[in-house]
């Protein structure tokens, strides 16, 4: 179906934009009233995420309610490990906890991964859902996790500020590191084909710890494995967003991606130089930004859009949003980016 919006997609591949499309990472979830309505009339976030009309519905609350030139399919990147066998919970106030976890070869050896993203019809579904209500207004998203950062989890079993079981293993074990890390790859790229088959307009790799790896890790244990998603999925845009990882955006230049995320510990025209004219950047506000008042932010968002320039560039947080950011900041983030026109230089 041809797309009534489609500035998401042409800023993606390098085409000219009559303004900068914009979006934010993590849209879909607990910053709307809307969300938490919806949220509180099942048991909790998986029952939520798998059940495919409900996951429509929040995916395209954003578009509604806060105008946003892409939607983002709601689901999360830890349905990957469950599907090949390492099921989530995801504890209220805590964040994802997995009951068992991978610590030696027999545990790499048990997991799925051929036939793993199988499993996640329910994704799938919920795409096919979410763009027959569209109905073309805007392009969909796929995305899933970096075969780093979901590794981080299966060995770590939760959230950690230094993850150290899942660096340790890099040190101790590197070539059981490097037989999950591939196994996950290959669940990832079958599991990204499935979403752009059943609508996705374009996908986002999200490598969330990154930032935690040595840049000589980075390039053994992270890079690779992102470089082979990306050559696989040559049907649509990919997005690579290493959060943290200033040291890769070098790399990125070679990878076949079409946009590289920058968090905001980037500074722009650095970014710029390194990942070199041929990739889009999408990015870099602050999420705190968006607690400053509205002169603030309409001031704070203007400055980024002129340090990126009018091509190439999809507007973001340099993160996802925080929950407790209020709607009418967010919404006001967007409504600097759809006003803005560049000064010339
Ligand atoms: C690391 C990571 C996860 N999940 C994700 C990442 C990568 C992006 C990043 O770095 O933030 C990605 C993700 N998770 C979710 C989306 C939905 C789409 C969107 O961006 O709007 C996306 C793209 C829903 C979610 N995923 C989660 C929620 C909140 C759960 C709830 O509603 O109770 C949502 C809306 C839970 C989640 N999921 C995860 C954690 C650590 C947590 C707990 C912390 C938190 O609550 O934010 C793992």
């Amino acid at each position: 179906m041809q797309l009534k919006n489609d500035l998401l997609l042409r800023a993606a591949r390098g085409e000219k934009t009559e303004r900068t499309p914009v979006w934010l990472m993590r849209q879909a979830g607990r910053i709307l009233p809307e969300y938490r309505a919806v949220r509180s009339s099942v048991s909790g976030f998986k029952e939520l995420a798998e059940t495919p009309e409900l996951a429509a519905e929040v995916t395209i609350q954003p578009v509604d309610i806060l105008d946003v030139d892409a939607a983002i399919i709601f689901s999360d990147i830890l349905v990957v490990p469950e599907a090949m066998g390492l099921p989530y919970d995801m504890i209220e106030q805590r964040g994802p906890s997995f009951p068992k976890t991978i610590q030696s070869l027999a545990d790499v050896e048990e997991l799925r991964s051929v036939d793993a993203h199988l499993e996640l019809e329910y994704v799938y579904e919920a795409i096919r859902i979410t763009k027959k209500a569209l109905n073309g207004r805007v392009p969909l998203l796929g995305f899933a996790g970096a075969p780093w950062t979901i590794l981080a989890y299966m060995v770590e079993g939760h959230g950690s500020k230094t993850f150290s079981k899942a660096r340790k293993m890099l040190y101790t074990e590197p070539q059981l590191a490097h037989l999950l890390l591939q196994k996950i790859t290959e669940t990832t790229i079958k599991y990204l084909k499935a979403q752009v088959v059943a609508g996705a307009n374009l996908v986002q790799i999200f490598d969330s710890w990154a930032g935690i790896l040595s840049p000589a890790q980075y390039r053994e244990f992270s890079g690779p494995y992102i470089n082979q998603i990306c050559a696989a999925i040559t049907e649509v845009p990919v997005t690579v967003f290493a959060k943290g990882a200033f040291f890769a955006l070098p790399d990125f230049a070679n990878y076949p991606c079409s946009v590289v995320g920058l968090d905001w510990n980037m500074d722009i025209a650095t970014s710029r130089q390194a990942v070199g004219p041929d990739k889009s950047l999408q990015g870099n506000l602050d999420p705190c930004a968006l607690y400053g008042s509205f002169d603030q932010i309409k001031a704070e968002t203007h400055k980024m859009l002129q340090a990126f320039g009018p091509d190439r560039h999809i507007a973001n947080l340099g993160h996802g949003v925080y929950p407790d950011t209020a709607p009418d900041k967010v919404r006001c983030f967007v409504e600097s980016v759809k006003e803005y026109r560049h000064q010339p230089e």
